[in-house]
């Protein structure tokens, strides 16, 4: 077994830098010989059929799945992976961690640190955004719990969605409630993906649908029995890679290439405008007082 931290070569021929955690050789997992592959790093755990070409991303990022900056290194270096290896044609993304699928941004990136920071976190939040959402995998989230703001985001991302029927597992876009306001690029996958009423209302009230309301609003496209989370994505997964890819890649092109052209034309505006914004006094206060909301819940 290979474990590997620091440069890695991948196999289409590009290094990048693993920041952090530690990476299980596939070669090494694969001698197995039944199709079966795992990859580990410590945040995002992949686990792969290879006959059937497809993925399964778990987070792993303890105890609510932020979205750190580490994790988000992490995630970027697996999608990476699995994009440029073409055995893989389907992604399916779900949570390791029980009840929670991704709390969203990791607030504590967003609070008590420099600009430079911030700018590093909101270009590692831009570049995972862009990855999923231009992906040529067919992308299914398998939602097994709570997944507001940046986890909302993700799942809006992928192509299809299946949420556990759960009323704890609340979904949305509630950057409102915490006295911030979602990027033009969340808002635009929202509009895209439940229309611009709907899109408008959810977002000024930083709503947080549950299961049943979410699939009402379309924000989901299935709701299941959380035991069957996992092998209604599969069963999507395998309607959806029955598709001649090449057919299929260029309509979701067709579908979302303006929505991603209008943050990739103004990348680093984008970033000037977080960095501008998340540094003010009266928006690290509201943040902070948001945290310690989060904190003292338990107390
Ligand atoms: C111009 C640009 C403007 C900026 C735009 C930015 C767009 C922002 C997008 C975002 O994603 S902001 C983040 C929004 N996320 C949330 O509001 C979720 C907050 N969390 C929760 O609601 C709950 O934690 C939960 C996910 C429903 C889970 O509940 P549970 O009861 O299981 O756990 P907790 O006890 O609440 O939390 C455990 C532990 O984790 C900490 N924590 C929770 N969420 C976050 C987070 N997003 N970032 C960092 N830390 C988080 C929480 O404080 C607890 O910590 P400890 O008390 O154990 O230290």
């Amino acid at each position: 077994m290979a474990l590997v931290a620091g440069r890695k070569t991948f196999a289409a021929g590009k290094t990048l830098l693993l920041r952090a955690g530690v990476w299980l050789g596939a070669e090494a997992a694969a001698r197995g010989g039944n199709g079966a592959r795992r990859f580990v790093s410590q945040r995002v755990l992949v686990e792969s059929d290879v006959t059937a070409g497809i993925a399964t991303i778990k987070f792993k990022n303890p105890p609510v799945n932020s979205l750190s900056l580490e994790f988000l290194t992490e995630f970027i270096i697996c999608l990476e992976k699995l994009e440029n290896d073409k055995t893989y044609r389907g992604l399916i993304l779900t949570s390791d961690c029980p009840g929670i699928f991704s709390a969203g941004l990791d607030l504590r990136e967003m609070c008590g640190k420099n600009l430079a920071h911030y700018a590093e976190y909101w270009r590692a939040i831009q570049e995972t955004w862009l990855k999923l959402y231009l992906s040529n995998m067919v992308l299914v989230a398998a939602i097994n719990g709570a997944s507001p703001a940046g986890g909302c985001l993700m799942a809006l991302s992928s192509d299809y969605r299946v949420l556990a029927d759960n009323p704890r597992y609340r979904i949305g876009l509630n950057e409102t409630l915490l006295g911030i306001v979602a990027p033009f690029w969340f808002k635009d996958v929202l509009v895209n993906t439940i229309g611009h009423r709907a899109a408008e209302h959810a977002l000024q009230l930083g709503l947080l649908f549950q299961p049943t309301e979410a699939l009402q609003v379309g924000m989901v496209d299935q709701v299941v029995p959380e035991d069957q989370v996992q092998s209604t994505a599969l069963s999507v997964m395998t309607e959806w890679l029955a598709i001649p890819d090449h057919a299929r890649q260029l309509t979701k092109s067709m579908m979302r290439k303006a929505t991603a052209d209008n943050l990739i034309k103004q990348r680093e505006a984008d970033i000037q405008n977080f960095v501008s914004f998340v540094s003010r006094d009266s928006i690290q206060k509201s943040l902070q007082v948001y945290l310690e909301k989060l904190k003292q819940k338990k107390h």
